[in-house]
């Protein structure tokens, strides 16, 4: 039977299912800081060793019960990461046991690592992280294609990651509310104007759109689905991923789109002279990825991987892809129900102003992502920074 867990009954569990030895000494934490789920730290005193007990509800924790929400997101969760593991087994947590009933995934524990979003915003700089992600993101991107993959194994996991209640939070919360007046939405009232604007914006509209379409519709790769800065724990030499519950079939630029926006996120939080270091990020996650992509092409069965050009549609429909979706994050933590701290940490003036420059940014990214190369991102933060540039 199903029931949420406390910190005893994490211990209880623990020890039913023989994770530490008899004589261990167990201390329990309920550490659980996203919109969603419970996290529990267990820990043996005696040697310190230490598991994470990560538990789905079945509403939404950041709402409440008038959110109801699918227990099966815990499954995905777990199926993600060892699907995951397959390919780059050094860039997710190990998983020890998950129940499908109790909706628990028990992992490694990664806390000697930061979370990304919150070290960023630290001013740490984590100088692996784009390498890291670029080969996380190419590899499980090409392993999971029609090029990576036999064909017809892909369709039955196409069937295996069909999350439609996870995708429609995204279809709502990152390609629609935003951009109507919508009750989910959360924002200054100082902003008013600003948003008002974009919601009367039908060219932006018109290009959201066709990102939505192709959220709904374009089944590529596994990804991720949620790859923000806070689903990633990292150090100066390790990276991993975690939280892949919004894992499904997607366009293959939607993770690296995600990505983008949070680092542009934390980008515009900062003061012009240090945001440096976040551009380089971008662009070397675009680099690895293309050089990793393009290496994996060659292993590929399918017999267009040897027509000349086909790689480089690939790639480019990616880059357009991942800059629009940046530009709809960017838009969705700006003014959506859920933010980024990177933002709403800041003094009430400079996060107007950092918040009206990432509305703009983020509409730039969305209407001008067929012109845009990588380093183009950098020059439109700058040409974004005040209105009519
Ligand atoms: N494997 C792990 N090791 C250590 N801490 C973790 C681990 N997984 C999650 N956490 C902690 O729990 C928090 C929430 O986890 P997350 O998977 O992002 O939950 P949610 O799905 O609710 O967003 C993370 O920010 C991190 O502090
Ligand atoms: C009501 S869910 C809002 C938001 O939360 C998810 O993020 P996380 O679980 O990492 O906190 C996801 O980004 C959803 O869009």
């Amino acid at each position: 039977m199903y029931e949420p867990l406390t910190e005893q009954k994490a211990i209880a569990l623990a020890v039913r299912l023989g994770l530490f030895g008899e004589d261990a000494l167990l201390s329990s934490e309920e550490i659980g800081d996203g919109n969603l789920n419970l996290v529990f730290r267990i820990v043996n005193e005696r040697t310190n060793d230490s598991i994470i007990i990560k538990q789905a509800l079945p509403y939404a924790k950041v709402v409440g019960e008038s959110w109801p929400l699918t227990l099966k997101r815990a499954t995905i969760e777990s199926q993600a990461l060892r699907t995951f593991a397959s390919y780059v087994p050094h860039y997710v947590p190990k998983v020890y046991y998950s129940d499908e009933t109790l909706a628990i995934t028990v992992m490694e524990d990664l806390s000697h690592l930061h979370i990304a979003r919150r070290g960023l915003i630290e001013g740490k700089t984590f100088p692996r992280l784009s390498e890291h992600i670029g080969e996380f993101v190419a590899k499980t991107a090409f392993y999971t294609s029609d090029f990576g993959m036999n064909q017809q194994q892909k369709k039955k996991l196409v069937q295996q990651f069909t999350n439609p209640e996870l995708c429609k939070i995204t279809e709502d919360l990152v390609f629609t509310d935003p951009f109507f007046d919508h009750d989910t939405n959360n924002f200054e009232t100082e902003l008013r104007a600003d948003v008002e604007q974009l919601w009367q914006d039908d060219v932006l509209q018109r290009e959201t759109a066709k990102l939505k379409r192709l959220f709904l519709t374009k089944a590529d790769v596994l990804l991720h689905g949620d790859l923000h800065t806070g689903s990633i724990f990292a150090s100066d030499e390790e990276t991993k991923v975690i939280d892949p519950e919004f894992a499904f079939y997607g366009p293959i630029g939607f993770d690296l789109g995600q990505f983008f926006a949070n680092l542009l996120l934390n980008a515009l939080s900062r003061h012009e002279r240090d945001r440096e270091p976040l551009f380089a990020h971008i662009e070397n996650t675009w680099d690895v990825f293309t050089r990793t992509f393009a290496e994996l092409w060659r292993e590929s069965n399918e017999p267009y991987a040897r027509t000349s050009g086909v790689l480089d549609d690939i790639i480019g429909d990616a880059l357009v892809e991942a800059i629009g979706f940046a530009g709809c994050e960017v838009i969705r933590r700006t003014i959506g129900l859920a933010h980024v701290a990177d933002l709403d940490e800041l003094p009430l003036e400079r996060r107007l102003h950092a918040k009206r420059h990432a509305l703009r940014l983020g509409r730039e990214l969305i209407v001008q992502r067929n012109k845009l190369a990588i380093d183009d991102v950098k020059k439109l933060v700058q040409q974004t920074v005040h209105v009519n540039s």
